[in-house]
């Protein structure tokens, strides 16, 4: 079997150089200057064990299909369409992303897809350059069949994702872990406005509290971070690897990068949706979606919102 791992950022590097290190066959798929040092130098993978120079092929769009090539989607959930352009729609997809919408979204033009639930605290450095933060394994995968069930190929993804410096574990519920991690990425807007002012976890409980009413009225079940932490084990995410400091998560490094777009409407935008699909208010995931796109689009840092800024929108929104 070949792996494509389609964006190999953060997320799709680690899972690219962790199966290349457990002897699969690997293809990563990147563009511009990433790609141009994946191809020049290979992808050099640092982790709190060790750095590791890998010589992994790479491309900068489809190539050539082989029957067995399965396609890993890492791209963050805005770049799902545009990234699967060109490769043909009789390969199995695998969504290595955050939020429940990519599955849906790949399930019109590809009929095998996949959910896979990831908690992998990863950093794209530099063009050619993944840190992951994981100790003493960088993370813990979910898989199944979407929407729901485990078959061959899930239980076969799980293996070998398992085989080296990762944990893989099938589930035959992947949107209900899907849907826990979710809540816990509603934070990922708050971190990417404020940093880590003191005081934020107040936002990101309320923002949490909206979506767990809306979910359960929706009768829409999730994972629990209880049970998600009885399967990470000794897991812990360490923050410093020799000087290099991991400053927040997936959304606060799109700021970081100045990347001109976020994840929001697919975190925070995802409960707004559903509330707006049930007659729900959602003011504080509202609030949150809009002020990381305005912040993405304007190119301005991570952290530089005033967290009394952010909570007297949040006040103005739900007095409104
Ligand atoms: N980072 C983390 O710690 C974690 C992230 N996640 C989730 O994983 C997913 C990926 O996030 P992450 O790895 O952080 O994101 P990154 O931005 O680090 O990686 C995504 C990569 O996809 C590339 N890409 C986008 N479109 C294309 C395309 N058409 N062709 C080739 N490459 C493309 C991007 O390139 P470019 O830079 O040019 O846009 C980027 O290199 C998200 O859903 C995120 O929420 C989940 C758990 C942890
Ligand atoms: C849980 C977390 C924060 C990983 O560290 C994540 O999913 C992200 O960065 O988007």
């Amino acid at each position: 079997m070949r792996y494509i791992v389609i964006g190999a950022g953060a997320v799709g590097g680690t899972i690219g150089a962790r199966l290349h290190q457990g002897g699969h066959d690997v293809l990563l798929v990147a563009r511009g200057a990433h790609y141009e040092a994946l191809k020049r130098d290979g992808l050099r993978l640092i982790t709190p064990e060790s750095t590791e120079t890998l010589d992994i092929p790479a491309a900068d769009g489809p190539v050539p299909a082989r029957e067995d090539d399965v396609l890993i989607l890492a791209t963050k959930s805005q770049d799902t369409v545009s990234a699967l352009a060109g490769w043909p729609s009789d390969l199995p997809v695998a969504c290595a992303q955050n939020g429940v919408a990519n599955e849906r979204m790949v399930l019109r033009r590809f009929d095998r897809v996949y959910g896979i639930c990831v908690w992998l605290p990863a950093q794209h450095l530099e063009p050619g350059v993944v840190a992951a933060y994981g100790h003493p394994y960088s993370g813990l995968l979910h898989v199944g069949r979407y929407p729901q069930g485990v078959d061959d190929l899930a239980e076969r993804i799980a293996g070998d994702l398992g085989k080296h410096g990762l944990v893989g574990l099938t589930q035959t519920d992947v949107m209900r872990w899907k849907h826990g991690k979710l809540l816990s990425n509603l934070g990922n807007a708050v971190e990417a406005l404020v940093g880590h002012a003191p005081g934020r976890e107040k936002v990101v409980e309320a923002a949490r509290a909206e979506a767990r009413a809306l979910l359960d009225r929706a009768g829409i079940t999730y994972s629990t971070p209880e049970e998600e932490a009885s399967l990470r084990g000794n897991q812990v995410d360490v923050r410093h690897i020799e000087g290099i400091v991991r400053g927040g998560g997936s959304s606060w490094q799109s700021l970081a990068r100045g990347s001109g777009s976020i994840e929001a409407d697919y975190l925070n935008g995802e409960i707004v949706l559903l509330g707006r699909l049930h007659g729900v208010p959602t003011p504080v995931n509202e609030v949150l979606r809009r002020e990381a796109n305005t912040f993405a689009q304007e190119k301005r840092p991570p952290g530089s919102m005033p967290l009394e800024t952010l909570q007297a929108l949040i006040d103005g929104r739900c007095a409104a």
